[in-house]
Protein backbone atom coordinates (compact mmCIF):
# COMPACT_ATOMS: atom_id res chain seq x y z
CA UNK A 1 0.00 0.00 0.00
CA UNK A 2 1.52 3.31 -0.85
CA UNK A 3 -0.08 6.11 1.59
CA UNK A 4 -2.04 9.29 1.04
CA UNK A 5 -0.40 12.24 1.46
CA UNK A 6 -1.68 14.40 3.79
CA UNK A 7 -1.21 17.90 2.22
CA UNK A 8 -1.11 20.60 5.72
CA UNK A 9 0.10 22.84 3.47
CA UNK A 10 -3.09 22.83 1.49
CA UNK A 11 -5.31 22.39 4.28
CA UNK A 12 -3.42 25.10 6.04
CA UNK A 13 -3.87 27.62 3.46
CA UNK A 14 -7.71 26.67 3.81
CA UNK A 15 -7.93 27.45 7.38
CA UNK A 16 -6.36 30.27 6.59
CA UNK A 17 -8.91 31.45 4.03
CA UNK A 18 -11.66 30.65 6.46
CA UNK A 19 -10.03 32.57 9.35
CA UNK A 20 -9.46 35.90 6.75
CA UNK A 21 -13.24 35.79 5.58
CA UNK A 22 -14.29 36.03 9.46
CA UNK A 23 -11.68 38.68 10.09
CA UNK A 24 -13.68 40.49 7.12
CA UNK A 25 -16.62 40.27 8.74
CA UNK A 26 -15.51 41.56 12.32
CA UNK A 27 -14.16 44.46 10.89
CA UNK A 28 -17.19 45.24 8.54
CA UNK A 29 -19.94 44.34 10.89
CA UNK A 30 -18.36 45.35 14.35
CA UNK A 31 -15.40 47.42 13.73
CA UNK A 32 -13.11 45.43 15.34
CA UNK A 33 -9.41 43.80 14.21
CA UNK A 34 -8.12 41.11 16.02
CA UNK A 35 -4.80 41.51 16.90
CA UNK A 36 -1.55 38.98 17.94
CA UNK A 37 1.48 39.99 19.82
CA UNK A 38 4.05 37.89 20.04
CA UNK A 39 7.36 37.60 22.60
CA UNK A 40 10.61 37.08 21.32
CA UNK A 41 13.16 36.77 23.83
CA UNK A 42 16.77 36.28 22.91
CA UNK A 43 18.26 35.99 18.76
CA UNK A 44 18.08 32.23 18.51
CA UNK A 45 17.73 32.35 14.64
CA UNK A 46 15.33 29.38 13.79
CA UNK A 47 12.81 31.57 16.21
CA UNK A 48 13.36 34.50 14.33
CA UNK A 49 12.96 33.09 10.92
CA UNK A 50 9.62 31.41 12.34
CA UNK A 51 8.39 34.68 14.11
CA UNK A 52 8.51 36.03 10.91
CA UNK A 53 6.86 33.83 9.18
CA UNK A 54 3.70 34.46 11.76
CA UNK A 55 3.88 37.66 11.47
CA UNK A 56 3.44 37.90 7.93
CA UNK A 57 0.69 35.36 7.85
CA UNK A 58 -0.87 37.07 10.78
CA UNK A 59 -1.39 40.27 8.62
CA UNK A 60 -2.24 38.08 5.47
CA UNK A 61 -5.36 37.43 7.11
CA UNK A 62 -6.13 41.12 8.10
CA UNK A 63 -5.30 40.99 11.90
CA UNK A 64 -3.19 43.34 13.59
CA UNK A 65 0.23 41.43 14.14
CA UNK A 66 2.90 43.28 17.36
CA UNK A 67 6.01 41.07 18.19
CA UNK A 68 8.09 42.08 20.80
CA UNK A 69 11.91 41.53 20.92
CA UNK A 70 13.57 41.57 23.96
CA UNK A 71 16.93 40.97 25.15
CA UNK A 72 18.27 37.34 25.59
CA UNK A 73 19.62 38.82 29.14
CA UNK A 74 15.65 40.63 30.30
CA UNK A 75 14.77 39.67 34.00
CA UNK A 76 11.55 38.20 34.66
CA UNK A 77 10.04 40.97 36.36
CA UNK A 78 10.66 43.00 32.73
CA UNK A 79 9.22 40.14 30.78
CA UNK A 80 5.88 39.66 33.74
CA UNK A 81 5.63 43.03 32.87
CA UNK A 82 5.89 43.05 29.16
CA UNK A 83 3.17 40.02 29.39
CA UNK A 84 0.80 42.71 31.51
CA UNK A 85 0.87 45.31 29.36
CA UNK A 86 -0.55 43.09 26.98
CA UNK A 87 -2.73 41.66 29.26
CA UNK A 88 -4.27 44.88 30.14
CA UNK A 89 -4.34 45.71 26.08
CA UNK A 90 -7.37 45.85 24.37
CA UNK A 91 -6.27 45.49 20.55
CA UNK A 92 -4.90 42.82 21.50
CA UNK A 93 -6.38 39.45 21.30
CA UNK A 94 -3.53 36.55 21.63
CA UNK A 95 -0.32 36.47 23.63
CA UNK A 96 2.52 33.69 22.19
CA UNK A 97 5.93 33.96 24.22
CA UNK A 98 7.89 31.79 22.28
CA UNK A 99 9.52 28.78 23.74
CA UNK A 100 11.82 27.84 24.89
CA UNK A 101 12.98 30.71 27.08
CA UNK A 102 16.66 31.05 28.38
CA UNK A 103 17.37 29.43 31.20
CA UNK A 104 16.93 31.85 33.82
CA UNK A 105 13.43 32.64 33.50
CA UNK A 106 10.83 30.31 34.71
CA UNK A 107 8.52 29.55 31.80
CA UNK A 108 5.80 27.98 34.03
CA UNK A 109 5.66 31.06 35.77
CA UNK A 110 5.81 33.37 32.82
CA UNK A 111 2.95 31.34 31.06
CA UNK A 112 0.83 31.34 33.47
CA UNK A 113 0.80 34.94 33.82
CA UNK A 114 -0.90 35.43 30.52
CA UNK A 115 -4.76 36.17 30.72
CA UNK A 116 -6.09 32.68 30.09
CA UNK A 117 -8.61 34.46 27.25
CA UNK A 118 -5.74 35.32 25.47
CA UNK A 119 -3.49 32.65 25.69
CA UNK A 120 -3.49 31.43 22.20
CA UNK A 121 -0.75 28.52 22.85
CA UNK A 122 -3.25 27.20 25.24
CA UNK A 123 -0.42 26.16 27.64
CA UNK A 124 -2.13 28.36 30.59
CA UNK A 125 -2.56 25.85 33.29
CA UNK A 126 -6.42 26.99 33.42
CA UNK A 127 -6.55 26.33 29.77
CA UNK A 128 -5.13 22.76 30.26
CA UNK A 129 -7.41 21.99 33.22
CA UNK A 130 -10.41 23.02 30.93
CA UNK A 131 -9.10 20.88 28.08
CA UNK A 132 -9.02 17.58 30.79
CA UNK A 133 -12.24 18.41 31.85
CA UNK A 134 -13.97 18.65 28.29
CA UNK A 135 -14.83 22.16 28.92
CA UNK A 136 -14.33 25.31 26.52
CA UNK A 137 -10.68 26.66 26.32
CA UNK A 138 -8.19 27.69 23.83
CA UNK A 139 -6.54 24.53 22.66
CA UNK A 140 -2.96 24.30 22.00
CA UNK A 141 -2.38 24.84 18.11
CA UNK A 142 -0.10 21.58 16.86
CA UNK A 143 -2.36 18.80 18.51
CA UNK A 144 -5.45 20.76 17.19
CA UNK A 145 -4.28 21.13 13.31
CA UNK A 146 -3.47 17.41 13.73
CA UNK A 147 -6.56 16.98 15.22
CA UNK A 148 -8.46 18.36 12.03
CA UNK A 149 -6.34 16.41 9.39
CA UNK A 150 -7.12 13.72 10.94
CA UNK A 151 -11.16 14.54 11.45
CA UNK A 152 -10.59 15.59 7.66
CA UNK A 153 -9.58 11.94 6.43
CA UNK A 154 -11.52 9.88 8.90
CA UNK A 155 -14.55 11.48 9.23
CA UNK A 156 -15.54 9.90 12.69
CA UNK A 157 -12.43 8.66 15.16
CA UNK A 158 -14.26 7.16 17.09
CA UNK A 159 -13.74 4.02 18.90
CA UNK A 160 -10.05 4.18 16.77
CA UNK A 161 -6.91 2.66 18.40
CA UNK A 162 -4.58 5.87 18.80
CA UNK A 163 -0.53 5.97 19.99
CA UNK A 164 0.84 9.30 20.70
CA UNK A 165 4.36 8.86 21.11
CA UNK A 166 5.27 11.75 22.82
CA UNK A 167 4.48 13.43 26.52
CA UNK A 168 5.25 16.28 26.34
CA UNK A 169 2.52 19.26 27.49
CA UNK A 170 2.57 21.11 23.88
CA UNK A 171 1.65 18.22 21.85
CA UNK A 172 1.64 14.82 23.56
CA UNK A 173 -0.74 15.20 26.58
CA UNK A 174 -3.28 17.73 24.96
CA UNK A 175 -3.11 15.67 22.03
CA UNK A 176 -4.17 12.97 24.05
CA UNK A 177 -6.84 14.62 25.54
CA UNK A 178 -8.23 15.72 21.60
CA UNK A 179 -8.33 12.00 20.83
CA UNK A 180 -9.95 10.70 23.81
CA UNK A 181 -12.72 13.99 23.58
CA UNK A 182 -13.07 12.08 20.01
CA UNK A 183 -13.87 8.94 21.74
CA UNK A 184 -10.59 7.75 20.55
CA UNK A 185 -8.69 4.52 22.90
CA UNK A 186 -5.92 6.07 23.36
CA UNK A 187 -2.05 5.66 24.79
CA UNK A 188 0.67 7.93 25.63
CA UNK A 189 3.89 6.02 24.73
CA UNK A 190 7.19 7.48 25.41
CA UNK A 191 11.07 6.79 25.97
CA UNK A 192 10.46 4.47 28.49
CA UNK A 193 7.70 2.64 27.06
CA UNK A 194 8.19 -1.12 26.64
CA UNK A 195 8.43 -2.78 23.21
CA UNK A 196 7.77 0.44 21.81
CA UNK A 197 7.46 -1.20 17.78
CA UNK A 198 4.64 -3.65 19.12
CA UNK A 199 2.75 -0.38 20.74
CA UNK A 200 2.59 1.32 17.97
CA UNK A 201 1.53 -1.75 15.33
CA UNK A 202 -2.10 -1.77 17.58
CA UNK A 203 -2.82 1.74 16.50
CA UNK A 204 -5.06 3.18 13.54
CA UNK A 205 -4.04 6.52 14.33
CA UNK A 206 -0.13 7.30 14.95
CA UNK A 207 1.35 10.72 16.53
CA UNK A 208 4.60 11.09 16.58
CA UNK A 209 5.81 13.80 19.02
CA UNK A 210 9.36 12.57 20.32
CA UNK A 211 11.82 14.93 18.52
CA UNK A 212 13.87 12.51 17.38
CA UNK A 213 14.87 12.25 13.81
CA UNK A 214 13.20 9.66 11.46
CA UNK A 215 12.66 7.20 14.65
CA UNK A 216 9.16 5.53 13.85
CA UNK A 217 9.83 2.60 11.41
CA UNK A 218 7.91 1.18 8.72
CA UNK A 219 7.30 -2.58 10.46
CA UNK A 220 5.92 -0.30 13.52
CA UNK A 221 2.85 0.29 11.26
CA UNK A 222 -0.17 -1.65 11.02
CA UNK A 223 -0.67 -1.75 7.35
CA UNK A 224 -3.39 1.18 6.16
CA UNK A 225 -3.07 3.16 9.39
CA UNK A 226 -2.50 7.09 9.48
CA UNK A 227 0.42 8.55 10.61
CA UNK A 228 0.79 12.14 11.71
CA UNK A 229 4.29 13.45 12.26
CA UNK A 230 4.72 16.23 14.45
CA UNK A 231 8.64 16.03 14.01
CA UNK A 232 10.60 18.81 12.55
CA UNK A 233 14.20 17.88 13.23
CA UNK A 234 17.22 19.16 10.66
CA UNK A 235 19.33 16.75 9.63
CA UNK A 236 22.70 17.33 7.54
CA UNK A 237 22.60 15.40 4.09
CA UNK A 238 25.00 13.03 3.02
CA UNK A 239 26.33 15.30 0.64
CA UNK A 240 26.70 18.41 2.50
CA UNK A 241 23.20 21.15 3.83
CA UNK A 242 21.03 20.20 5.17
CA UNK A 243 16.98 19.32 5.30
CA UNK A 244 14.09 18.75 7.71
CA UNK A 245 12.65 15.35 8.50
CA UNK A 246 10.37 14.15 10.96
CA UNK A 247 10.22 11.73 14.01
CA UNK A 248 8.95 9.05 11.44
CA UNK A 249 11.24 7.81 8.85
CA UNK A 250 8.93 8.87 5.90
CA UNK A 251 9.60 6.30 2.99
CA UNK A 252 9.00 3.00 4.98
CA UNK A 253 6.14 4.41 6.65
CA UNK A 254 4.27 5.46 3.52
CA UNK A 255 5.11 2.16 2.10
CA UNK A 256 2.51 0.83 4.76
CA UNK A 257 0.58 3.30 5.89
CA UNK A 258 -3.21 4.24 4.60
CA UNK A 259 -2.15 8.01 5.32
CA UNK A 260 0.84 10.29 6.28
CA UNK A 261 1.44 13.85 6.91
CA UNK A 262 5.23 15.14 5.49
CA UNK A 263 7.31 17.08 6.79
CA UNK A 264 8.00 19.42 5.71
CA UNK A 265 4.25 21.20 4.44
CA UNK A 266 2.11 18.81 7.02
CA UNK A 267 1.31 19.84 11.10
CA UNK A 268 4.08 22.82 10.66
CA UNK A 269 1.54 25.21 8.33
CA UNK A 270 -1.44 23.55 10.55
CA UNK A 271 0.19 24.83 13.33
CA UNK A 272 0.74 28.51 12.57
CA UNK A 273 -2.78 28.48 10.94
CA UNK A 274 -4.74 27.24 14.63
CA UNK A 275 -2.63 30.38 15.86
CA UNK A 276 -4.41 32.06 13.53
CA UNK A 277 -7.88 30.61 14.46
CA UNK A 278 -7.45 30.61 18.32
CA UNK A 279 -6.75 34.24 17.77
CA UNK A 280 -9.69 35.05 15.50
CA UNK A 281 -11.56 32.47 18.56
CA UNK A 282 -10.15 34.32 21.46
CA UNK A 283 -11.35 37.78 19.44
CA UNK A 284 -15.19 36.41 19.27
CA UNK A 285 -15.28 35.71 22.72
CA UNK A 286 -14.17 38.89 24.25
CA UNK A 287 -16.51 40.97 22.45
CA UNK A 288 -19.49 38.33 23.28
CA UNK A 289 -19.89 37.12 19.23
CA UNK A 290 -20.52 33.85 18.23
CA UNK A 291 -16.78 31.77 17.35
CA UNK A 292 -16.43 30.43 13.92
CA UNK A 293 -17.75 27.16 13.52
CA UNK A 294 -14.76 24.29 12.54
CA UNK A 295 -12.14 25.86 13.91
CA UNK A 296 -12.02 24.87 17.33
CA UNK A 297 -12.07 21.35 18.96
N1 LIG B 1 4.96 29.50 22.40
C1 LIG B 1 5.29 28.79 21.30
N2 LIG B 1 4.33 28.33 20.47
C2 LIG B 1 4.67 27.63 19.33
O1 LIG B 1 3.77 27.20 18.57
C3 LIG B 1 6.06 27.42 19.04
C4 LIG B 1 7.00 27.94 19.94
N3 LIG B 1 6.60 28.60 21.05
N4 LIG B 1 8.33 27.78 19.73
C5 LIG B 1 8.83 27.20 18.50
C6 LIG B 1 7.86 26.18 17.97
C7 LIG B 1 8.12 25.80 16.53
N5 LIG B 1 6.87 26.02 15.84
C8 LIG B 1 6.72 25.80 14.48
C9 LIG B 1 5.53 26.00 13.82
C10 LIG B 1 5.42 25.83 12.44
C11 LIG B 1 6.50 25.43 11.69
C12 LIG B 1 6.38 25.26 10.22
O2 LIG B 1 5.45 25.74 9.61
N6 LIG B 1 7.32 24.54 9.59
C13 LIG B 1 7.35 24.31 8.15
C14 LIG B 1 8.76 24.30 7.63
C15 LIG B 1 9.52 25.54 7.88
C16 LIG B 1 10.92 25.48 7.30
O3 LIG B 1 11.04 25.20 6.10
O4 LIG B 1 11.87 25.71 8.06
C17 LIG B 1 6.75 22.96 7.80
O5 LIG B 1 6.74 22.08 8.66
O6 LIG B 1 6.34 22.79 6.66
C18 LIG B 1 7.70 25.23 12.33
C19 LIG B 1 7.80 25.40 13.71
C20 LIG B 1 5.96 26.58 16.70
N7 LIG B 1 6.50 26.72 17.93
Amino acid sequence: MTATVIDGKAFAAKVRGQVAEHVAKLKEEHGITPGLAVVLVGEDPASQVYVKSKGKMTVEVGMKSVEHRMDENVSEAELLAMVQKLNDDPTIHGILVQLPLPGHLNSDLVINSIDPAKDVDGFHISNVGLLGTGQKSMVPCTPLGSLMMLRDHHGSLSGLNAVVIGRSNIVGKPMAQLLLGDSCTVTIAHSRTKDLPSVVRQADIVVAAVGRPQMVLGDWIKPGATVIDVGINRIDKPEGGTRLVGDADYDSCAAVAGAITPVPGGVGPMTIACLLANTLTACCRANGLTEPEGLTA
